[in-house]
Parts: C-alpha cells; structure tokens; sequence
C-alpha cells in the first residue's frame, strides 16, 4: 500500500500558506493521491470548538497552550492517523510548529513545557520513536511588516493577527529556531516572491523528495 505522508504548513499570518494548500492537494490529487486537507487548531468538531475558544477569549499562555494541545490531540486520533493508515496525504494548515513559535516564542511560554506537551499528545506507540512528526513542514518565510501590509483590510483579524509587529518578529524566530533544530523536516519557503515563485519553488520541495513528478 502506498505510504501515508503528513506535510504541514507554516508560518505567520499573512505569510500566504492558505494561497497555496488548496493548490497542493490538487496537484497530488492529479498524481493519483487521495488527500485530506485539515487544519490546526480544528479538523474535528471537538477542535473546532477549542478553536473559537482559543483564538477569540483572552486566557494565560499555559492554558491557550494546554487547549491547543487538547485540540491536536484529539484531531491526530480521530483523523490524522486514520488517513495516514489508509495512505492518505495529509495537508495540515499548522500544527506544533505553531504552539512553539506562537505560545512560545511569541508570548514567551516555558519551551520545555510545550516540549513536554508535545510528547504526550503526540504519542503514538505504534510509530518507530512512539511520536507522529510530520514527514515535511513547509514554512513560509515572510518579515512581519510585509505580512502586516498583505493582511491589511483583507479579513476581520483574530486575536493573534491583531497583535503587533513585534509580536510576528518573535513568533518569526521561533519558526527559524524550530528549523535549526530539525532541518530534515523542513523546507523553507521565500514568501516574498510573486505568487508563482512561491508556488514553484512549493513544488520543488516536494519533487526533491520524490513525493511528485
Ligand atoms: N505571493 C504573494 N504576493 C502577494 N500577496 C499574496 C501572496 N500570497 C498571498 N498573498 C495575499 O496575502 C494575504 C494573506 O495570504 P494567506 O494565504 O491568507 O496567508 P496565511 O494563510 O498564511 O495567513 C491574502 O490576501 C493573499 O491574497
Ligand atoms: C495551531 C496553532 C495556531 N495558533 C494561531 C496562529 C493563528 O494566528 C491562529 C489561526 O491560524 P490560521 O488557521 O492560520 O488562521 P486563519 O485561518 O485566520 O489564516 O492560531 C497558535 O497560536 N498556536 C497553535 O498551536
């Protein structure tokens, strides 16, 4: 049977992930793929509801990070690892990358902590390592005052987007710390480019590692 593959999306907002996940599925779709396309926080109704509660009432970092978690854990059982073991490809619009640049980085949460987090909600003992990674993150790299333009009058933000440049430059750092620290997992992507650009160079990631023609 064909092998599952998680890919991830990342970066902050405005940084164009939403632009291109659609595209993406498609384009494994022609290849043959059956794809789930979901997103974090959310993808089951249970996080869904976690969601609305976490992007919109103020709460401390411990418990925004706590509900996060709640949230993927209950999305990685009920439909991540279900589609994995079908040999679905998952297209996942964030996932713990987030809570580390955002929870952490950005609002300054213990990054052991959410280390910790990471290992319990993630556990899956069937796995070599007994923990679901993604098999590729895809960043998209964009400097917050470019996202910040990219954004402007484009939606109703939501408690994070309506935070301070500052606030991105953080979140922004913590996404290059999580690279450091993993650089396997990850492909970075220059946002700044023209849509096309972006997209080619998308494309690229996944052609380089086999994944499409
Ligand atoms: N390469 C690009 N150049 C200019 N604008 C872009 C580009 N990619 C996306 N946008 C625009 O920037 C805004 C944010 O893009 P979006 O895909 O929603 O970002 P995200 O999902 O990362 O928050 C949208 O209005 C989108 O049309
Ligand atoms: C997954 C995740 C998202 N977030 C934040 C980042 C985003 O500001 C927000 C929702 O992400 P996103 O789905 O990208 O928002 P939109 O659909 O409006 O583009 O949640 C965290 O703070 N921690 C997390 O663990």
């Amino acid at each position: 049977m064909t092998r599952g593959l998680f890919i991830t999306f990342e970066g902050i907002d405005g940084a164009g992930k939403s632009s291109h996940i659609e595209a993406l599925a498609e384009e494994f779709r022609r290849a043959g793929r059956v794809v789930t396309l979901t997103r974090e926080p959310g993808g089951t109704p249970l996080a869904e509801r976690l969601r609305a509660l976490a992007l919109h009432e103020p709460m401390d970092a411990l418990t925004e990070a706590l509900l996060m978690f709640a949230a993927r854990r209950d999305h990685l059982l009920q439909v991540i690892e279900p589609a994995l073991a079908r040999g679905e490809v998952v297209l996942c619009d964030r996932f713990t990358d987030a809570t580390f640049a955002y929870q952490g980085h950005g609002r300054g949460f213990d990054l052991e902590v959410l280390a910790q987090l990471e290992r319990w909600a993630q556990a899956v003992p069937a796995l070599p390592g007994g923990l679901r990674q993604p098999d590729l993150t895809l960043w998209f790299d964009l400097a917050p005052e470019i996202a910040a333009q990219r954004l402007a009058g484009a939606r109703v933000p939501d408690k994070f987007e309506a935070q301070p440049v500052e606030f991105f430059r953080r979140v922004a750092a913590g996404y290059a710390a999580r690279l450091e620290a993993d650089r396997g997992r990850f492909a970075r992507i220059r946002a700044d480019q023209a849509r096309e650009a972006v997209w080619h160079d998308l494309l690229q990631a996944l052609r380089g590692r086999g994944w499409l023609q």
